[in-house]
């Protein structure tokens, strides 16, 4: 085989995964936004959505700044040098970070040192297997952490929040795949798609589990249970209302697919991975010969390119006109009084300067001093994708939010710490944040997790970094931005959609208690 072919397919995958979704979960998506009112909270959100699909298209830039952790599954004819190809496989790696279609996403689990270039021990995942067939089939999933963190997995029997005892029959997975939906909330971005596993042991649970998600979103189990389960699953997980976000709605879930294996008499574990809206997977056909990629895979069907017509462009701008949402417009530093007059539901539009901080900045914070006087300043939770220009200015590529309850422990203090007044993320607070925005005046917003270049849009300039030796993801990036909209999730009056809303789908969840196969 022509190696050096093979590795420019390869780093061809890897850039079409990054920045292109395929066509199947386009679909989802876009019957997922039929089924919401216009003027909704989640109607909103999912206009972003595709708007974002549609400039990571136009730009062939990363859909969400999260590249994930790359996992390749490959089947190559017996007699492949399956050496050669990964050490090919991870220099398209090294390149397409290069390149900014990948964040660099390796980071020592000990020190935190960040590789730089998405190598390391374990990062890549290539999982090779051989087949008969006279061709290599090349798949690539890029699963970020947000959702990868909504994982759950379950030792049955057990007993579930809302759902009572959980068996170990065909009616006690279905009430772990319900719950699976339930615990994630919004945090893994919703509305997403799961994958899930019934049998083996924990970690063979787990492969089986992102094996599903492999699967087309269209296709039909052949195993008639698992498709009556799927089946159920899609139609009652959707009644949770926890929709796009976790900001409520008709949407929660957008596939579900079901495998099982053979495990041992003593254990009965259900897997469940949970994966974003921002479901990058895609695979190519690579000829044994050439290393050219013959044929792309998840391509059937229609194509949906998310460009809004000129007919949904008037009806997106009447719906919101017709919603009376508050439009308020911050610009950095904030009063109190200004954050006091915020209450959930209003949507914000930020003007100026704001700053990044995630795991490593709130950490340092706890105990340092800032790098800049953040009185009155915005926090936002955001690793984004960086790249220098040969002048040394510092672009932005990609910069969605991330997940913000990882900062639960350290964010009220550091707010009061610093005179800080908003922090933008996603998924929610919890208690103690809450308070913390009451007691010192605070507000909480709420950015489209995975709407990586519409954000990167409204980010005008890079005015500086500070922290840099904790990596690009997680130095501290001083932004200047325009029209940069989030919606107020948490409010200084202890007010908090994030709690409404797990309140109400458990009480929903619990509905769904009783025996159905
Ligand atoms: O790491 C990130 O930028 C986001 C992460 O995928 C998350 O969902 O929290
Ligand atoms: S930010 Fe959201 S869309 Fe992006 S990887 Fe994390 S969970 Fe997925």
């Amino acid at each position: 085989m022509n190696i050096d072919k093979f590795q420019e397919s390869m780093y061809q995958l890897i850039v079409e995964t990054s920045t292109n979704l395929p066509r199947d979960v386009r679909r989802a998506i876009k019957s997922a936004k039929e089924r919401e009112n216009a003027g909704t909270r989640a109607a909103m959100s999912l206009d972003t959505i595709t708007n974002n699909i549609k400039m990571a298209d136009d730009n062939v830039s990363p859909i969400c700044q999260d590249t994930g952790l790359p996992t390749f599954k490959i089947k190559t004819p017996v007699g492949a040098n399956q050496l050669v190809m990964k050490e090919a496989i991870k220099n398209a790696i090294a390149q397409v970070t290069k390149d900014g279609k990948l964040r660099p996403n390796s980071v020592d689990s000990l020190t935190g040192a960040n590789s730089g270039d998405n190598l390391g021990y374990g990062t890549p995942v290539i999982k090779f297997e051989q087949w008969e067939k006279d061709y290599i089939d090349a798949r690539l999933i890029l699963k970020g952490g947000g959702c990868e963190n909504k994982n759950i997995q379950y030792s049955l029997p057990c007993e579930l929040e809302g759902l009572g005892r959980a068996g170990r029959d065909l009616d006690g997975i279905r009430k772990c795949i319900m719950h699976s939906v339930y615990q994630a909330q919004g945090q893994g971005c919703s509305a997403g798609f799961i994958g899930v596993g019934i049998g083996g042991d924990r970690s063979s649970g787990y492969d089986l589990a992102k094996e599903q998600l492999f699967r087309s979103v269209d296709d039909v189990n052949p195993n008639e249970d698992l498709r009556k389960l799927e089946d159920y699953v899609m139609e009652n997980a959707n009644e949770l209302g926890i929709g796009t976000m976790g900001f409520g709605g008709e949407t929660t879930l957008l596939g579900c697919k079901v495998g099982v294996m053979n495990r041992i008499p003593a254990s009965f574990f259900v897997s469940v991975a949970y994966n974003c809206w921002a479901f990058r997977r895609l695979g190519a056909a690579i000829s044994m010969e050439t290393g050219e990629i013959n044929e792309w895979m998840y391509q059937e069907g229609e194509h949906i390119d998310f460009g809004a017509s000129e007919a949904e462009l008037e009806t997106a701008a009447a719906s919101e006109t017709a919603e009376q949402t508050n439009i308020v417009t911050l610009q950095a530093p904030i009063t109190e009084e200004q954050i006091r007059n915020l209450k959930v539901g209003d949507v914000v539009q930020i003007n100026g300067m704001m700053y990044t901080g995630r795991d490593a900045i709130h950490h340092h914070l706890m105990d340092h001093d800032a790098p800049v006087d953040l009185n009155g300043q915005v926090i936002y939770h955001c690793g984004p994708v960086m790249m220098k220009d040969e002048d040394g200015k510092w672009h932005v590529k990609a910069a969605g939010p991330t997940t913000s309850i990882r900062e639960e422990p350290y964010q009220g203090d550091i707010m009061k710490k610093f005179g800080i007044r908003a922090v933008i993320g996603k998924g929610g607070m919890g208690p103690k944040t809450l308070e913390a925005l009451q007691e010192h005046g605070g507000v909480y917003l709420n950015a489209i997790g995975g709407a990586a270049q519409y954000y990167a849009d409204c980010i005008k300039s890079v005015e500086g970094v500070d922290l840099m030796e904790f990596g690009i993801p997680e130095a501290m990036w001083h932004l200047k931005v325009e029209g940069f909209t989030a919606v107020v999730t948490m409010d200084s009056h202890g007010n908090s959609l994030h709690r409404d809303v797990d309140k109400s789908s458990l009480e929903k969840l619990a509905q769904f208690k009783e025996r159905v196969f």
